[in-house]
């Protein structure tokens, strides 16, 4: 396909995703199997415009005064991609299958308009409602780390060290441009790639099947690793969904320990057992029904929660979440990790640790938790990690951020991460 007929196949998804309010990843996908004859290059270069028109939807809109999916797929290819409205016209004069010319309206909004005279949440490429919390979180950097999270993602991957040093996997993947990634200790990092350019499918790579590395955002493996259990702990990964933080902490502790993997939908659990066959893991047990763990009241040095929420620290990889995000899925959110966090303490023994982590950049999801549920459990009191961070990633590896080395935030401006928090709470011993 050329690149007319590229542009009109990711102007057909963004209506499609705009029409019918659907996940990003089924629109490609239905696009996909309704034409078969497209390429992975042209796949790849459609999902490419359609990621990044979504990602600064907002940004767009203000410069062609239209928030139609044309405008915001031709800004794409001219703010993002480089090439120019003249250009764009000689390319597609001969190219049936190319969409509309932008219009002179669109045109001449392009070439007057400058983005410092629009709001700053447009600037950011945010919802409004959700400035307030961005200015809290981050005060006057919000707008710089909201601008981040409207960036293209790397993509990283974990090491399994069970199976293969870091070394190996960087060896295994140098035809991808695979590099060790700056701060996480197993981590292997593909660079975004600019344009139409496609990041590599890891997972049909042999040294995958083999178990020598997950598909894992540098930011949660940095949260895994800081968990940090001893390799002999008892630990209870308590939401642990498809078992990413599971695996990392497993392999952390070189296959001693032991950790209990639990969530409360089944069927998010479910991909766990693969996994885990697959990194050789020997170290954990998946339970999948609450009532299993009622022998371990009290018992656990670790618990973790990695908490349900909202996913803004994920824009960058989920850009079509930023734009379906409402306050009240904040609140459900916000009323679920209260949930969770109480039930998950109830298994931390004195002297225990209690550790929360979320990938949301919200001070309603995270600092305003741990105050709150400290608050509530006198026994619990958050833990400075500061050592701990620079005895596992260096005192010289970019810093998260954080008001009082306690509560984390790890962001893509700050860390050049998936946005992420993490606090530990210690459980006094008994007295
Ligand atoms: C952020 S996801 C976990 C991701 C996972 N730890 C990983 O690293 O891949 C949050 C998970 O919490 C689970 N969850 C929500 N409320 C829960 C509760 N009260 N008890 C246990 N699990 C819960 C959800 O089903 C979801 O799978």
């Amino acid at each position: 396909m050329r690149l007319g007929g590229r542009l009109g196949g990711a102007i057909d998804i963004l209506r499609d995703i705009e029409n019918r309010r659907r996940p990003v990843a089924d629109a490609l996908k239905d696009w996909g199997l309704a034409h078969r004859f497209a390429g992975s290059g042209d796949r790849a270069a459609i999902g490419n415009i359609v990621y990044d028109a979504l990602r600064m939807r907002l940004s767009h809109a203000f410069l062609m005064d239209d928030d139609a999916p044309t405008a915001l797929a031709y800004a794409v290819l001219i703010r993002q991609w480089g090439l120019s409205p003249e250009a764009l016209s000689a390319e597609f004069a001969d190219d049936r299958f190319a969409p509309p010319l932008l219009t002179e309206a669109n045109l001449s909004a392009l070439s007057s308009r400058n983005l410092d005279d629009a709001p700053l949440h447009v600037q950011g490429d945010i919802p409004d409602w959700i400035q307030p919390s961005f200015e809290t979180a981050f005060g006057e950097d919000w707008l710089t780390e909201a601008k981040a999270l409207a960036e293209r993602p790397t993509l990283d991957l974990r090491a399994n060290t069970l199976k293969a040093s870091r070394e190996k996997v960087v060896k295994a993947l140098d035809r991808s441009g695979a590099v060790p990634a700056p701060i996480a200790r197993n981590g292997v990092r593909i660079p975004a790639g600019e344009g139409a350019s496609r990041l590599p499918n890891v997972t049909a790579e042999l040294s995958f099947q083999k178990g020598w590395f997950e598909v894992q955002d540098e930011g949660s493996q940095i949260v895994a690793d800081l968990v940090h259990p001893p390799e002999h702990a008892q630990v209870l990964d308590f939401c642990a969904g498809g078992g990413g933080k599971t695996l990392a902490m497993a392999a952390a502790m070189n296959n001693k320990g032991q950790v209990h993997a639990y969530d409360a939908d089944r069927k998010r659990l479910a991909p766990i057992v693969e996994r885990l066959r697959r990194a050789g893991t020997r170290n954990v047990q998946v339970h999948d029904d609450v009532r299993q763990l009622d022998a371990l009241k009290e018992k656990l040095d670790v618990v973790l929660v990695d908490a349900p929420c909202t996913g803004t620290g994920t824009w960058r990889r989920r850009p079509d979440t930023k734009w379906r995000l409402t306050s009240r899925n904040l609140e459900e959110r916000v009323a679920q990790q209260q949930e969770a966090l109480g039930e998950a303490s109830a298994f931390v023994k004195p002297g225990g640790s209690l550790v929360y982590v979320t990938c949301s950049v919200l001070p309603e999801e995270n600092e305003r938790q741990i105050e709150r549920f400290c608050g509530e459990h006198p026994a619990f009191s958050a833990e400075a990690v500061t050592d701990e961070w620079n005895t596992l990633f260096g005192a010289d590896t970019p810093r998260p951020r954080s008001r009082d080395g306690r509560m984390l935030t790890l962001t893509p401006a700050s860390t050049e991460t998936d946005g992420f928090f993490f606090c530990r709470m210690r459980r006094a011993s008994a007295i």
